[in-house]
């Protein structure tokens, strides 16, 4: 029997707390060791409390926005106290710190939205009451649902399928990847692309290092999965091109068919009551492509639509 030499752990991983991202952070390890031929004790799961969990009764928009997921564990790696950080995609703003680099994304999962607390929006009763925090999510629901009204709706999954059961609101929102990563994807009804785009990323786990630390970028590369990278990446450059934060009503959904790249995507005004929507092909890796639809999106924005944007470059 060969022994072990190893003493500690080769990468220390840099995770959030939460169910949802310690089971990243778990999928995460048992990619890395099937890759590396690791066992589990080489990667250390390192977690922290983010600020976006610490507070739980405003929409993250009003209190710092997405930057709240990634702030603590941004730091550590600047601190080199971990060598790499897990995080779901959608969570991460596109202007990144200079030193950090994406250096591999995981193999997408159900990119979809599911509708919990009736089978359709149709379904739902009249006046229903929806439990949502993302402006994306409201504006669609009232897109489709005039009559609807929309609530604050924060925290972990587990957090937001408890008010849904306590009654706070008839239906909510939840990411079919989330759900399926902790084992609950049989709650709900999945959402058609053709009739509700999921958010930029969503269903995509990252995985950052500093760019200057070649063995982890290195080890990290090697559970990169290519074609989830060109759509994610893709989304990302559409998001750039709006000036897009996580204020801003932005629906998107890129597809790789093994050869080139769909996007279709939707900008709503803040109520619902307008709708751009367009779509464009281009092959893996075109960043300008995106770029460029987000030009034409913004050119047609009526008032209601560009006030979300102002800020976009
Ligand atoms: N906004 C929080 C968040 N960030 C990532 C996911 C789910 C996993 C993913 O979309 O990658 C969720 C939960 C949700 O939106 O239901």
């Amino acid at each position: 029997m060969t022994e072990t030499l190893h003493k500690g752990p080769i990468l220390r991983l840099g995770t959030r707390n939460s169910p949802l991202a310690m089971a990243q952070a778990h999928e995460t390890r048992a990619r890395l060791c099937a890759a590396h031929g690791w066992d589990e004790s080489m990667v250390e799961l390192v977690p922290v409390v983010a600020s976006g969990d610490k507070v739980l009764d405003r929409p993250l928009a009003e209190i710092g926005g997405k930057a709240l997921w990634t702030k603590e564990l941004d730091q550590w790696l600047h601190e080199r106290q971990i060598d790499a950080s897990v995080h779901s995609l959608k969570d991460v703003e596109t202007l990144r710190p200079a030193e950090l680099t994406i250096a591999a994304v995981l193999p997408r999962a159900d990119k979809r939205d599911r509708l919990l607390g009736a089978k359709s929006l149709a379904d739902l009763p009249p006046g229903a009451v929806i439990g949502t925090s993302a402006p994306r999510r409201a504006a669609q629901a009232l897109s489709l649902r005039p009559d609807c009204t929309v609530v604050t709706f924060r925290g972990n999954v587990a957090t937001r399928l408890g008010k849904l059961e306590a009654g706070e609101a008839d239906a909510t929102f939840l990411a079919a990847a989330g759900l399926l990563r902790l084992g609950q994807d049989d709650l709900g009804h999945a959402l058609a692309p053709a009739q509700w785009l999921p958010a930029p990323a969503q269903g995509a786990i990252a995985l950052e290092c500093r760019a200057d630390d070649a063995e982890t970028c290195k080890l990290l590369a090697a559970i990169d999965h290519a074609p989830s990278r060109a759509e994610v990446m893709a989304e990302r450059a559409l998001l750039t091109g709006l000036g897009g934060t996580c204020h801003s009503p932005i629906a998107v959904l890129c597809d790789y068919d093994g050869e080139g790249l769909t996007m279709r995507a939707a900008l709503f005004s803040p109520d619902g009551k307008d709708k751009i929507e367009d779509s464009a092909q281009f092959a893996a890796g075109d960043l300008e492509a995106p770029a460029r639809l987000a030009r034409e999106l913004l050119a047609k924005a009526p008032p209601s639509i560009a006030a979300v944007f102002n800020g976009a470059s």
